[in-house]
Order: structure tokens, then C-alpha cells, then sequence
């Protein structure tokens, strides 16, 4: 199993005050930021766009921006958010009927390409890009919003990834924290660990960003 990579989800951060807010996590541990675009049609909620992204990067250089894309038409913005320097561009499975040839798309561009499934998804979905894509996505909650309750009806599909891709990064996003999540998602094994309302609202955030790194750490 890869190592564990943290992702704060910035849905959490203090969007009035995002970069540094961003920032803070990053100094304190954090190995990325997750960034979820929300179009208001694919999911039930609007979120923010390629132009947050441009000003993210403008205020982190270096700092990896995984963009995690929940829209009805993920090939329009692959350009948008190239060109705005996000790092690596997951879309869903559910949104696209060539999966292949827009990670083809992402790549071209320059970007990491993940892929992403919602709950109801079956893993069998994603697994023929399973070797094409850097990275696969198992929502651990509805898409839509942050601060849901984590959702261990989906972990089958995190073991049959990690069982068929030893080498696999799986990320998970939803209701991650300290405890009983992260030790069964980890359990599982999926090692990228987007965590929104865990690390964000936490009055010791370092403390929550190292506690999730170690249990992923541990399970290999
Ligand atoms: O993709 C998302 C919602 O669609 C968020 O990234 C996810 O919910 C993380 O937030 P939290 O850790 O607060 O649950």
C-alpha cells in the first residue's frame, strides 16, 4: 500500500480568508489540498470554480491542488483548471460515458487524472481505468456537502481495489476524522485521506492531520 497523503478539503476552510487559512494546514502538516467543485447540477450544492483555483496557486506556489470535480460535464473545464494550475483533476465516473479518453484529456494537459465514484456506484464502474488513472476516488458520503456522517457500506470497494492494485493511491471523501473512520477506511485500504470538518474545525489540527497519517502509515 502507497503511503498516506492528507487532503484537507478546503470546503471547510474560511472561504473570506482562504489562502491563508489553506496555508495553515499545509504548515502543519498537510501533504495537499483537496478542492471540491460543485456545479449546482450533478450535485445539489455550488461551491467554487477554476478562478479560486488561479488565486490558490497564485498564493501557494508549490502546494499540490487536488480537484476534485463534481459536475455534469467534466470534459468542458479540463483547460480551466490546467491553466489555472490545478495538479490533478478527478472527475465521476457517473459523468462521462469515455472515461478513458478524457483521462487521455487530463493527461494532454498536464494534469493527474482520478477518477470517482459515488456510494450507489458499483466498483466494477472504475475498474477498467483502475491502471489508466493516477488515483481512484470512493466517496464515503453523498456528494454535495461537507460535515456528513461517513458512510463503511463502501469499504468491499476499497478492498477490491486495493486487493487487485497493490500500488493503487485510493482516496476517500466524507466524514473522515480520528477514530473509528479513519481506522476502517485505512483497514480497508485506501491511503489518500481527504478530512474537511476533522482537521478544520479541530482546535488542534496538527494533532488530527498527524493522528490520520499514522494510522494509514500503520496498516503497511
Ligand atoms: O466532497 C465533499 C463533499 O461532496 C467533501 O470533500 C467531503 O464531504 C469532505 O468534507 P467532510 O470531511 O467535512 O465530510
Amino acid at each position: 500500500m502507497p503511503q498516506a497523503v492528507i487532503a484537507p478539503s478546503i470546503l471547510a476552510a474560511d472561504f473570506g480568508d482562504l489562502a491563508a487559512d489553506a496555508q495553515k494546514v499545509i504548515d502543519l502538516g498537510a501533504d495537499t489540498l483537496h478542492v471540491d467543485i460543485m456545479d449546482g447540477h450533478f450535485v445539489p450544492n455550488m461551491s467554487i470554480g477554476a478562478p479560486v483555483v488561479k488565486s490558490l496557486r497564485k498564493h501557494m506556489p508549490k502546494v499540490f491542488l487536488d480537484c476534485h470535480l463534481m459536475v455534469s460535464e467534466p470534459e468542458k473545464w479540463v483547460q480551466d483548471f490546467a491553466s489555472a494550475g490545478a495538479n490533478m483533476y478527478t472527475f465521476h465516473v457517473e459523468a462521462h460515458a469515455n472515461p478513458a479518453a478524457l483521462i487521455e484529456k487530463i493527461h494532454a494537459a498536464g494534469m493527474k487524472a482520478g477518477v470517482a465514484v459515488k456510494p450507489g456506484t458499483p466498483v466494477e464502474a472504475v475498474l477498467p481505468f483502475a491502471d489508466k488513472a493516477d488515483m481512484i476516488l470512493i466517496m464515503t458520503v453523498e456528494p454535495g456537502f461537507g460535515g456528513q456522517s461517513f458512510m463503511p457500506s463502501v469499504m468491499p470497494k476499497v478492498k477490491t481495489l486495493r486487493e487487485k492494485y497493490p500500488n493503487l493511491d485510493i482516496q476517500v471523501d466524507g466524514g473522515l476524522g480520528l477514530g473509528e473512520t479513519i481506522e476502517t477506511a485505512a483497514t480497508a485500504g485506501a491511503n489518500v485521506i481527504v478530512a474537511g470538518t476533522s482537521v478544520f474545525a479541530a482546535p488542534d489540527r496538527k494533532a488530527v492531520i498527524s493522528g490520520l497519517r499514522q494510522v494509514v502509515n500503520s496498516k503497511y
